[in-house]
């Protein structure tokens, strides 16, 4: 029974204003609120859908919502209050993009918000800029394609225009396009089958039965695609640890390091433990992986994760990995190198990341990447096997650091990686997978082994 009436589009607003004014994220701004309110028996599956689809496509269209607002405003949309500025945002959204939603609703909606939140001058001002766009769509007219691709690209698959910028220089401007509206499809939930525990034609059936539609992964023996699903916190298979969320090309940088049963492994960047997990998981839960972090918090998650799933065989060890070389020197059978990074290869992962980031973290990210690796690098044994991946498509961060360590360390040679992906075969070495190719996040893994 619903409890109490409420405004979808009220809720929307306060989880946009959490974001926006307090720095939240949008995700876990909205799950705490869609589980508030679920709690006390007002939202409905549709009133969920309506509100995820409020907040996410306001916040990941706000600069060309922020564009599309001054064609109908006289004055900077900096100047207006933020509660109001995010009123407006709501308003053109629904206006521009839901086509579902009537106008009427639209505006009389944010009319109603701003009252509430607002005041009299306020309501005016809300209510003309919102008509005045209903009335006059025709004044949104996008830069031309062909002179002002970055601009073009920028407004139309909302993206920041450095990184639009960069992208253009480096892949050209149809490939940003692709890459681009990649980034603007929401992917599906994908999670990992716990092998010690079940197989993965079992779990599908678990899932099935428990309300889940899913189907088998291609890219890994042990990958499920989730498409429905209710709240994960509810599923007794997840608690029964069956299963670790897990993305689809995530679970290929344990494939690549090919872990044995009995070995010593080192995930130098492991928490929160997804790939650690894995690791431990191919080698059947026989012998020992060590997962350190510079975040002892992170790492109280991987041991969470480890509980939950039955596997006793990992360590944590809070630890700056710049400094693992001398404290593991030569023991380690194989180290995975699972580095800090920009992130630009999942930005389709959550509606606010491509505004978090700024063009400084390219900076300084690489250094100490380079560290990190030289350090983890000590760790292998003669014949052992070295892994660094990322869940970026920057060459800085990617094929300029593997190939200046290796031009450092003679000792470590490049293998092929493609040719150790579960699935399909690549002739890659180093393996960038794209969104807008290969359907998964970005990742790029590279694998080498210690000859000398
Ligand atoms: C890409 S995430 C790792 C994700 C993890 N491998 C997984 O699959 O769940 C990178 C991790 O590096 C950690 N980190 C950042 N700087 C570090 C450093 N100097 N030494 C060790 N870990 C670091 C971060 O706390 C973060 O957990």
């Amino acid at each position: 029974m619903t409890a109490k009436k409420f405004d979808a589009r009220e809720v929307a607003l306060k989880v946009i204003n959490d974001v926006e004014i307090s720095g939240a994220y949008a995700n876990i701004a909205l799950a705490q609120e869609i589980t508030r309110r679920g709690a006390q028996g007002q939202l409905s599956e549709q009133d969920r859908r309506f509100i995820t689809e409020l907040v996410y496509g306001t916040i990941k269209c706000g600069a060309t919502l922020d564009w599309m607002l001054s064609h109908y405003l006289s004055r900077p949309l900096a100047k207006v209050a933020p509660v109001i500025r995010n009123i407006l945002r709501l308003g053109i959204y629904q206006l521009f993009f839901l086509e579902k939603v009537p106008v009427s609703a639209a505006c009389n909606q944010a009319v109603e918000l701003t009252k509430k939140y607002g005041h009299a001058g306020t309501v005016k001002f809300v209510n003309g800029v919102l008509r005045n766009a209903a009335r006059s769509p025709e004044k949104i007219v996008y830069p031309d394609r062909d002179k002002q691709p970055v601009k073009y690209l920028a407004l139309k698959y909302f993206h920041p225009e450095w990184l639009v910028d960069r992208w253009v220089k480096r892949l050209g401007a149809s490939t940003c396009e692709q890459l681009c509206q990649a980034n603007n499809v929401t992917p599906p939930l994908s999670v990992r089958t716990n092998t010690v525990k079940i197989t993965r034609d079992e779990l599908i059936n678990r899932l099935t039965a428990e309300g889940v539609t899913c189907q088998a992964s291609s890219w890994t023996p042990e990958g499920i695609i989730c498409y429905e699903h209710p709240g994960l916190g509810w599923l007794k298979s997840l608690q029964e640890g069956l299963f670790q969320i897990q993305d689809e090309s995530s679970m290929l940088v344990a494939h690549i390091l090919d872990p044995q049963p009995g070995e010593f492994i080192i995930d130098a960047c492991g928490a929160p433990g997804g790939k650690t997990t894995h690791i431990a998981s191919l080698m059947n839960n026989t012998g020992q992986v060590l997962s350190t972090d510079i975040y002892e918090h992170k790492l109280a998650i991987t041991r969470e994760n480890a509980r939950r799933l039955g596997l006793n065989i990992i360590e944590t060890k809070t630890l700056d990995a710049v400094h693992l070389g001398h404290t593991y020197p030569s023991k380690a059978d194989r180290v995975l190198v699972d580095a800090p990074c920009s992130g630009l290869g999942v930005l389709r992962r959550k509606p606010d990341s491509r505004w978090r980031k700024s063009i400084e973290i390219l900076d300084d990210l690489p250094k100490l990447q380079a560290a990190i690796l030289v350090s983890a690098a000590q760790c292998v044994k003669r014949g052992g096997v070295l892994v660094y991946s990322t869940c970026t498509t920057e060459p800085a961060e990617n094929q300029d650091i593997v190939n200046s360590f290796l031009s450092s360390h003679p000792e470590f040679v490049l293998d092929s990686a493609g040719q150790y992906l579960p699935g399909n075969k690549r002739s890659d070495t180093m393996l960038q997978l794209w969104p807008h190719i290969d359907k998964v996040d970005g990742f790029f893994i590279t694998r080498m082994t210690r000859q000398k």
